[in-house]
């Protein structure tokens, strides 16, 4: 019989969102502010990823991706000036950034057994973290449905295709001309499509609220997430 999941320590702001919505960035800025720990889940998958690829694992043999994350020798820092991944000792938070594992990564994320996995350890991290600083945001795209559902503030942020793509050309390429734009587009539209076949995070669970940063800056976007904290913690 499975346990029930402990409860998680400290206050935990989960947000889920689209690429390019603003996750991470957003999302280490308001743990700044608060004084937070941070959590990027996403970089969990794509540690994961790197580890497969390193260790000569198929992508396709769902076993053997399984048996990977079962012995997933991770270690995540949580301080959001200094989010540090390593994996067996290395120093991977540039290597997992490279386009061989953002093309990837949604081979590996959609292994449910796998994603089962990563969600204990998640929510390990976040209570570790919330218990440390007294309070974490952890971001992806299963936060505030799966892996936090119990957290008293729930965000999706999100932002338009267009937005979403300019962001990621100017962030990949310095600008967002259209050929960069179409350099661009199967790193947000295509995995967005494969991600969305084990999480949803296009449209708000129930009691999730929507920040839509589409026409809001950086500082804006922060801003209207720290808002929406506020006013869970008045
Ligand atoms: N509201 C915003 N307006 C403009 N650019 C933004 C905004 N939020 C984030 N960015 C920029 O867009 C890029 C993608 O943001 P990122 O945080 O990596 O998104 P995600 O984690 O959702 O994929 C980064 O270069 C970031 O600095
Ligand atoms: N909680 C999460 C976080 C990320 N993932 C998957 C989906 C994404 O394609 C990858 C990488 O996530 P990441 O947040 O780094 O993606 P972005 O490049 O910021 O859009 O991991 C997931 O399935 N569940």
């Amino acid at each position: 019989m499975t346990q029930p999941d402990a409860q998680l320590s400290g206050f935990v702001v989960a947000i889920d969102g689209p690429s390019g919505s603003g996750k991470s960035s957003v999302s280490k800025q308001v743990a700044r502010t608060l004084d937070f720990g941070y959590l990027d889940t996403g970089a969990m998958y794509r540690a994961l990823t790197w580890w497969c690829l390193e260790e000569g694992v198929d992508l396709a043999d769902e076993a053997a991706v399984i048996d990977a994350a079962e012995a997933f020798p991770l270690t995540i820092g949580t301080d959001p000036d200094a989010p540090t991944v390593e994996v067996a000792g290395h120093d991977v938070a540039a290597d997992i950034r490279e386009t061989r594992i953002s093309t990837q990564v949604s081979a590996v994320a959609g292994v449910i057994p796998v994603r089962e996995i990563m969600r204990r350890l998640q929510r390990r991290l976040i209570s570790e973290a919330g218990a440390s600083r007294g309070g974490v945001v952890a971001e992806g795209r299963d936060i505030t449905t799966v892996v936090a559902p119990d957290a008293p503030v729930r965000i999706l942020l999100t932002a338009s295709e267009e937005a979403r793509l300019a962001r990621r050309s100017k962030e990949l390429h310095g600008h967002d001309g259209a050929e960069a734009v179409a350099a661009t587009r199967s790193q947000i539209v295509d995995r967005d499509k494969a991600d969305s076949a084990v999480s949803q995070f296009t449209v708000a669970a129930d009691g999730v609220t929507t920040v839509d940063t589409s026409d809001l800056d950086f500082d804006g976007s922060v801003a209207a997430v720290l808002q929406v904290v506020a006013a869970a913690r008045a």
